[in-house]
């Protein structure tokens, strides 16, 4: 792909899960135009789930485009950070949604990242029993994952995204102008969650991401509207097959086990999702390495594209006294273990994952590696 083109007509991705459906509109120009949410369902109210950061540059155009629709359109400004994905946090939206009356039509809108996203989509999922919202994400990282397959949640102090429901939204709304702000540490971010789709489901767009990432760091609108188009294809096969993550949906977990007991262990907020990620897969990568599924190249490949991606390839010490089994400690909380056990989500050639345990010296030698 030429990645200097202009950034390409509005495409859709559709999520095709039979009554839940929903489609993904993905271009420039898109959020603050009324005919966007068309398809939304009218109401009495609408409210604006946003935080402190997007309310000034993005809220105004979001209400105007919504007026024709809802006779209110209320706002709720969360502060902004993964340390406030908390219950407190979500109560403010439970409070905004009370104290102006709104009834189990009232139609929630997540205008920001994974966070705000995430505590939407769970304020959705229960306020009233449920109500109908929309995902518009303003991050690459929400645009190409959380905003779409329906996880939403809220962080424990004891381990990430312990608390919540699958919810599916009504819309995605991914406009490519909303990135053109993003700070380059938070499209890095993003760059973790696309580079994943690569060697879990597409050899070919690892190929073609690494031959782009300096176009997609330079937020190159083509190059970026051709990376959101292709990890929503991606994400949208994965979960229409497994929408509630009864196997194949964990493939989409990969870095994560690793990345959350990062994020986890530093305190929520020191290390980004994406940044927990990216070191999560060079670790995940190395563990498929050892257990014979890959071989060091495709290690050296996988670490290469990720510190090209201006990520961090190498881990922190959560503990000075016993690193690893500090972080097989996190790990354990982890959704994907069962009766203890850790599930790893390993690379079995690039563009192939598959879920497993591994024994814990063999995960105490990768992150002894790992970490400095
Ligand atoms: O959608 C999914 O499924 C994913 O696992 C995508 C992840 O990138 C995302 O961070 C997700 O929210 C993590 O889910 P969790 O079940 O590990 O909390």
């Amino acid at each position: 792909m030429d990645a200097t083109l202009s950034a390409p007509p509005t495409a859709q991705v559709q999520i095709a899960l039979g009554e839940r459906s929903y489609p993904i509109a993905i271009g420039a120009g898109l959020f603050d135009q009324p005919e966007t949410y068309a398809a939304v369902p009218k109401a009495a109210a609408a409210l604006i789930v946003t935080n402190t950061l997007l309310a000034p540059l993005y809220v105004q155009r979001l209400q105007r485009a919504l007026a024709g629709r809802f006779r209110a359109v209320h706002t709720v400004v969360l502060p902004d950070g993964e340390a406030y994905k908390t219950w407190e946090t979500l109560n403010l939206v439970f409070d905004a949604l009370l104290s102006r009356g709104c009834d189990r039509k009232t139609v929630l809108f997540a205008l920001g990242g994974g966070v705000v996203g995430d505590i939407t989509g769970f304020a959705a999922a229960s306020y009233m029993r449920g109500v109908p919202f929309v995902q518009v994400p303003t991050t690459l990282l929400a645009q190409v994952d959380s905003s779409v397959g329906g996880k939403t949640a809220i962080n424990h102090p004891l381990g990430k995204n312990m608390v919540g429901a699958f919810y599916q939204p009504q819309l995605v709304v991914c406009d490519l102008d909303l990135l053109k702000t993003l700070p380059a540490r938070e499209l890095s971010a993003g760059l973790a969650e696309v580079i994943k789709y690569g060697p879990i489901a597409d050899a070919a767009f690892l190929g073609w991401i690494e031959a782009n990432v300096d176009a997609l760091r330079a937020g190159d609108p083509a190059a970026l509207a051709h990376a959101v188009r292709r990890s929503c294809e991606i994400k949208a096969d994965v979960v229409g097959q497994d929408e509630r993550e009864g196997g194949l949906r964990a493939i989409l977990n990969f870095g994560h086990t690793f990345g959350h007991a990062i994020e986890a262990g530093m305190g929520y907020g020191a290390w980004l999702h994406g940044e927990g990620v990216g070191c999560g897969m060079v670790m995940a990568a190395r563990l498929s390495q050892r257990l014979g599924l890959i071989d060091d190249a495709a290690v050296l490949r996988l670490t290469r594209l990720i510190e090209r991606a201006g990520l961090p390839t190498v881990g922190p010490v959560l503990d000075a006294g016993d690193n690893a089994g500090r972080y097989l400690e996190l790990m354990r909380v982890d959704k994907k273990a069962e009766a203890g056990e850790i599930k790893f989500v390993l690379i079995d050639g690039i563009g192939r994952a598959v879920v497993r345990g591994a024994p814990d010296a063999l995960v105490r030698e990768v992150i002894d590696a790992s970490c400095a």
